[in-house]
C-alpha cells in the first residue's frame, strides 16, 4: 500500500503562510463522511491522523501482524473467546496518513480512485476557506440525573457483598455524566488542548460517522505496544488518588501513600498481567514496579512489563497478549468472567467503546518500522451531535467503601471536565 502513496500537495489561491493543519483533514473528512482517527503519543509532540475510505467501517481480528497501517478501536464488550465469530474491534485503514509537528508535516493518499479526488479537492477547498476560524468558548450544562449517585453507591455496595462472601475479588463499575452544549462542541480544538494540558497521555479524537460518534480520551493506561525493534509492552494501572494537597500544592509521587487495599487492587492487576504470560509460557520478562505515576489531575500505581521479542522467539507476542489481557482487571476485574457478569447486571449504560482500547497500529514513524500502540480507553468521553457523555470507573475491592468510589469517579471525571470547561 505504501509503494502506491502519492503526497498530498496543496496550493492555496490564498495564504502563502499557512500550511495544512489537522483541522483541515478533519473537516474534510466529516464533510465526505469518513472515519477519521487523530492522536498524540505518550510524551511526544507530533500529532498524527488518518482517514479511512470506509464509509461502514470493518470488524476486523485485531491481528497486529497481518493489518494494515491504521488504526483500531475496540469495544469493552469483545471477548474473543470464539474464533468462529468475527470481532467486534473497528479497524480504520489508513488512506490518508498526515503528520504534524512544529518543524515537519507530512501527507499521503495511500490510495487512488474517486474517493482519493474528492478528498483532496474538498481539502483544497477547505484549506483556501477555513484559514483563520477563531472558536468560541465551549460551555456546557450538566444533564444531571439526580438518582446517579445513589444508583452507583447501591451497586457498589452490592459488589462488596458479593466481595466479602466470596464470588469474585475486584470488578470494576462505571458510571456516566452527560453534558448539553450550545452548539457540537469542536473536537479538534479538545484535543489540543488535551495535548497541552496531559503530556504523559495518550490522547485520541475518533470520527465514526456511521456511528454518529466522536470519542476523545487522555488515558493513561497503555494496553499492548509493540515497538519497530519488536519491544512489547504493557502497563498494570490501579489505584486512584488526587495529584494535589487539599490546598492545591501538587503531591510529590515518591511520597504518596498508599492504603492496603489499594496495594492489593493494583496487585491484582499485575498479577492477571503475569498469569497471561504464564498461559502461553513466557517467563522472559522484565518487570518494574509498583511505582506512583500522575496521571493529570490523578496519580496511580503503576507496574510496568517489557520483552524482548526477538529475543524469545515470540514475533506474535502483541496479538496474543491483547487477546489475553482485554479486558484487563483494570477496567473489568477478577476472575475476569465473573466480574464481566456483574457489570453486565448491574450497569444500566452501554460502555460501548469506553474501557475498550483504542491506538495506531502497524504506524512507521519516522522510517523505523511498523510500530503498534494500543491503550486502554479510559479517561474519555462519546460525542453525539450536542451531548458529551463521560464515562468513569473505579476498582471495587471488598474493603471499597462506596461514597469512596463515587468520588474517585468523579475525580475521573475532572480529567476531562476541566479541560472542556477551560475557558
Ligand atoms: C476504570 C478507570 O480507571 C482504571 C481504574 C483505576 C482504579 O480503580 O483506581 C485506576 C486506573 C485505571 O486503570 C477509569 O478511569 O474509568
Amino acid at each position: 500500500m505504501q509503494s502506491d502513496s502519492v503526497r498530498i500537495e496543496v496550493s492555496s489561491t490564498q495564504s502563502t503562510e499557512r500550511r495544512l493543519n489537522p483541522v483541515d483533514f478533519w473537516e474534510t473528512s466529516r464533510a465526505l463522511g469518513l472515519p477519521a482517527a487523530l492522536w498524540r503519543l505518550p510524551n511526544q509532540q507530533e500529532k498524527q491522523l488518518i482517514v479511512s475510505f470506509d464509509e461502514i467501517l470493518p470488524q476486523v481480528s485485531a491481528d497486529l501482524e497481518e493489518l494494515p497501517a491504521g488504526f483500531l478501536v475496540g469495544p469493552f464488550d469483545n471477548l474473543n473467546t470464539d474464533t468462529a465469530t468475527p470481532s467486534r474491534t473497528l479497524f480504520l485503514r489508513a488512506d490518508v496518513q498526515a503528520r504534524f509537528s512544529d518543524d515537519n508535516q507530512s501527507f499521503s493518499v495511500n490510495n487512488n480512485g474517486e474517493i482519493a479526488d474528492r478528498f483532496q479537492k474538498l481539502l483544497t477547498e477547505q484549506f483556501d476557506t477555513n484559514s483563520t476560524t477563531q472558536l468560541a468558548p465551549m460551555v456546557p450544562t450538566a444533564l444531571v440525573d439526580p438518582e446517579a449517585e445513589k444508583h452507583y453507591t447501591t451497586n457498589v455496595a452490592k459488589a462488596v457483598e458479593a466481595m466479602q462472601r466470596g464470588e469474585f475479588r475486584k470488578v470494576v463499575l462505571s458510571r456516566t455524566k452527560r453534558l448539553l452544549f450550545a452548539d457540537a462542541p469542536n473536537a479538534v480544538q479538545l484535543f489540543d488542548k488535551l495535548c497541552q494540558k496531559y503530556p504523559t497521555a495518550f490522547i485520541s479524537a475518533v470520527s465514526i460517522p456511521e456511528k454518529g460518534q466522536i470519542w476523545i480520551s487522555a488515558t493513561p493506561e497503555r494496553l499492548v505496544s509493540v515497538d519497530a525493534n519488536g519491544i512489547f509492552r504493557t502497563n498494570s494501572l490501579a489505584g486512584t488518588q488526587s495529584a494535589f494537597e487539599p490546598d492545591g500544592t501538587p503531591k510529590r509521587p515518591p511520597e504518596a501513600m498508599w492504603s492496603q487495599k489499594e496495594i492489593e487492587e493494583q496487585a491484582l492487576v499485575s498479577r492477571y498481567i503475569i498469569e497471561c504470560f504464564k498461559k502461553i509460557r513466557l517467563r522472559e520478562y522484565q518487570e518494574e514496579g509498583p511505582k506512583t505515576i500522575i496521571a493529570g489531575n490523578l496519580m496511580h500505581l503503576a507496574t510496568s512489563f517489557t520483552v524482548d521479542t526477538q529475543a524469545v522467539r515470540y514475533p506474535q507476542l502483541g496479538t496474543v497478549m491483547l487477546r489475553l489481557l482485554h479486558p484487563t482487571s483494570a477496567v473489568c476485574g477478577t476472575p475476569r468472567d465473573i466480574a464481566f457478569d456483574f457489570i453486565n447486571q448491574h450497569e444500566t449504560h452501554d460502555r460501548e467503546l469506553y474501557s475498550g482500547f483504542v491506538g495506531p497500529v502497524n504506524i512507521n514513524t519516522n522510517n523505523e518500522g511498523p510500530a503498534s500502540d494500543l491503550f486502554v480507553h479510559i479517561r474519555c468521553m462519546k460525542l453525539e451531535g450536542n451531548v458529551a457523555t463521560l464515562y468513569a470507573g473505579a476498582g471495587l475491592t471488598e474493603h471499597s467503601v462506596p461514597q469512596l468510589e463515587w468520588q474517585e469517579t468523579e475525580m475521573k471525571c475532572q480529567t476531562l471536565l476541566s479541560v472542556i470547561s477551560q475557558q
